[in-house]
């Protein structure tokens, strides 16, 4: 274990793969409810580490052919839940509730609920017995790159969090689950259901998935609607996001700003607090307090009990957005731009002369 933050004045615990006990899982069966973005990568994951996994489904399950085909052992998820020693709940937050009613008869003393995600127990909405552990193995990443981590024999950070602990052994257990999938090999970090929760729930909605959509849609709406093409908005906007993206996630805002030009970190640093202004942070502030309250939780599992009519009316919106149909247009177009290259520039010069 290392401590991250040794010079600053709060400390993180970080474990990695030394500091996990494989014998707390490796005699275990391991049930794996779900198998989408999250269990298709945990069951495979632990599966190839040597763990008894059992794949839960329902009967007429759309994922059954692909866990079967993977080699996996399927089953409905009441009878995976009896064999196994540990229940890893990866359906959808908003069926694990009535997953887990179906489930719970077959939870014996010391089992072990295992989350990827703290929704559910954070919310009330699962109430466990006392007598079974409660964990969380929560791997910050999509569950397809917790997959290909593995394989390329990389990890995937994640987090840890224990809720019960009735059994005097949930968090070696939890690490060594993270050892099995991939987790430990990056590092992992332990936290709390509700930390995990509201800033999981924070970052999606105001940065990562939410912030960072409005962004682009405001920016391309901006350099389409000032007369400029659509292409050109579309490349500027959101295609380069990644690639700014990615010297971020290698080394931080100062390897962005180290690899772009002089121009654009002054033009940057300048104008994009005028963008991300006080009022943004205002409304991040709120939109904060509604994760906290239990007032987004509350919207969601509203929405979810009439069948989503928002849901669906946003979804089709983001999909009908004119940025959607010029990046598929263009990205159908990427093989074939080296042909571009030898066409004249004949656009008219639009130089700007500045005063002194
Ligand atoms: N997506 C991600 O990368 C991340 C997710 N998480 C958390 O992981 C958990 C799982 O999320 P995610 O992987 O996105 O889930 P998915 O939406 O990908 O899960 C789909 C799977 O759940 C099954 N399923 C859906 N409804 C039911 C049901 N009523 N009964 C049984 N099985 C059902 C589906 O099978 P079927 O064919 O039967 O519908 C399918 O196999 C959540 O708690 C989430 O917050 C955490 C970190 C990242
Ligand atoms: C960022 C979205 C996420 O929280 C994730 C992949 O971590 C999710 O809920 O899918
Ligand atoms: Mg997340
Ligand atoms: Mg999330």
């Amino acid at each position: 274990m290392s401590d991250a933050n040794a010079d600053t004045e709060f400390t993180i615990d970080v474990y990695y793969d030394d500091d996990a006990d494989r014998s707390q899982i490796d005699d275990k069966t391991v049930a794996v409810l779900g198998y989408g973005s999250q269990g298709h990568a945990h069951a495979q994951n632990l599966a190839d580490s040597g763990v008894d996994v059992v794949v839960g489904l329902r009967e007429d399950s759309s994922s059954r052919d692909a866990a079967e085909s993977d080699g996996l052992r399927v089953a409905t998820p009441v009878e995976a839940a009896a064999q196994a020693d540990i229940v890893s709940v990866l359906v959808p937050d908003t069926v694990q509730p009535s997953v887990f009613e179906d489930i719970k008869g077959e939870l014996e003393p010391g089992n072990t609920l295992q989350f990827a995600h703290g929704f559910n127990i954070h919310y009330n909405q699962i109430q466990p017995p006392e007598d079974v552990d409660v964990t969380m193995i929560a791997p910050k990443s999509p569950g397809h790159l917790v997959r290909r981590n593995y394989e390329n024999g990389e990890g995937t950070p994640g987090l840890l969090a224990v809720y019960q602990d009735a059994t005097g052994t949930a968090k070696q257990e939890a690490l060594a689950y993270a050892h099995a999938i991939g987790c430990t090999r990056a590092g992992v970090v332990e936290t709390t259901f509700r930390e995990e929760t509201e800033t999981d729930l924070f970052g999606e909605q105001a940065v990562l998935c939410g912030g960072i959509a409005s962004l682009i849609k405001q920016g391309y709406e901006t350099l389409v609607d000032a007369g400029y093409s659509k292409e050109m908005a579309y490349f500027e906007c959101l295609n380069e996001m990644k690639l700014i993206v990615d010297l971020m996630y290698e080394g931080g805002l100062g390897a962005m700003w180290g690899s772009v030009s002089d121009t654009a970190e002054f033009g940057g640093l300048t104008r994009g607090d005028r963008i991300i202004d006080e009022h943004a942070r205002a409304n991040m502030e709120a939109v904060l307090e509604e994760v906290q309250s239990g007032e987004f939780a509350q919207e969601w599992i509203t929405e979810n009990q009439a069948n989503r009519p928002k849901y669906w009316q946003l979804r089709a919106q983001e999909e009908n957005h004119e940025i959607e149909e010029v990046g598929a247009r263009l990205r159908g177009l990427f093989a074939w731009a080296e042909e571009d290259e030898e066409t004249e520039d004949e656009s008219e010069d639009e130089r700007i002369t500045l005063s002194e």
